[in-house]
């Protein structure tokens, strides 16, 4: 038995064609959408995510800025930048890439929430704590679309989310507990004690610690559907957190590379739409 892919890179590719249509949509309104990046630096990783956001982007008809500043940047420069990206019109749509060695908060917060594609603003983050609509962090949400696209079921499925950081744990924990998704969710992370006994249980583990193979096969329930979030590295290959053998005791596993990351990008590109569309009073598809 081995495990059925859950192939981000061919939902990204299906996503971009839906994507397409709706951008082709806004441009009879008149609307072109807009992106731009901010990155800090030269993280060759960071750069390459960068790169591929613009590409994707390039595909759909959506236009892109990018502003990449030099590393060590100040905080007020960064926030200068930002300034800029909030008043012009033909940004529509911005994210600040992470990490930037700088206050995450403040760079974060200064963003308009209206053209925060990455839903971590405080303000959208306190909507999905609230159960208000708006952008939703683009990993969390684009394991959740992965998931619902290869039929993996949720509700009243037991899921086990391995780490708790802003950009995937603690934002999937609160999208996977909504009434729309109805999943049980366990948060497991560096103070949980016996992480085995956990993930055992588990319909669907989501491995986001960034720790290289700490899922293991014996400690996975066999049939269960794992997602590899891990983007260590090693020798600039991607370590992830789900070891290889993985694959003979699951149901449904990501590849790593080719699962969540493409996923992350396909959400990203979705809010790009979505907050044109808002910007522009055009009613998205139901
Ligand atoms: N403000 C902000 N927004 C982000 O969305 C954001 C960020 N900061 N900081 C870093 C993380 C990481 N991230 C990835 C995006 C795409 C892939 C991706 O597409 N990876 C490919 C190729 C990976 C490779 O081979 O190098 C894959 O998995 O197939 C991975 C990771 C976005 N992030």
């Amino acid at each position: 038995m081995t495990a059925t892919v859950l192939d981000g890179k061919a939902v990204l590719a299906t996503m971009k064609d839906e994507l397409r249509a709706r951008v082709a949509r806004l441009a009879e309104a008149g609307v072109v959408p807009g992106l731009a990046t901010v990155l800090v630096g030269d993280d060759p990783a960071s750069t390459w995510y960068v790169g591929a956001k613009h590409k994707d982007c390039a595909e759909i008809g959506v236009t892109s800025i990018r502003k990449d500043l030099p590393a060590g940047s100040s905080l007020e420069g960064v926030l200068a930048v930002v300034d800029e990206l909030n008043e012009r019109p033909d940004v529509t749509a911005f994210l600040v890439q992470q990490p930037t060695g700088l206050d995450e908060f403040a760079i974060l917060s200064r963003v308009d929430p209206s053209k925060d594609v990455d839903g971590l603003h405080p303000f959208n983050l306190g909507s999905l704590v609230m159960n208000k609509k708006a952008p939703l962090p683009c990993t969390p949400v684009g394991c959740v679309e992965l998931l619902r696209r290869y039929d993996v079921p949720l509700n009243g499925a037991e899921v086990v989310v391995v780490g708790r950081g802003l950009t995937v744990g603690r934002p999937l924990g609160l999208i996977l507990t909504r009434r729309s998704e109805n999943a049980t969710v366990t948060m497991c992370h560096t103070g949980t004690k016996d992480l085995a006994a956990h993930t055992r249980q588990a319909d669907v583990v989501v491995a986001a610690a960034g720790v290289p193979d700490i899922i293991t096969p014996d400690m996975v329930k066999p049939g269960a559907a794992v997602l590899d979030v891990g983007v260590a590295r090693r020798d600039g290959k991607i370590a992830g957190d789900v070891h290889k053998d993985v694959a003979e005791v699951a149901g449904y596993l990501t590849p790593n590379p080719g699962g969540v990351g493409p996923m992350t990008r396909a959400m990203l590109l979705a809010n790009v739409v979505e907050a044109a569309e808002r910007a522009a009073g055009v009613e998205p598809p139901a």
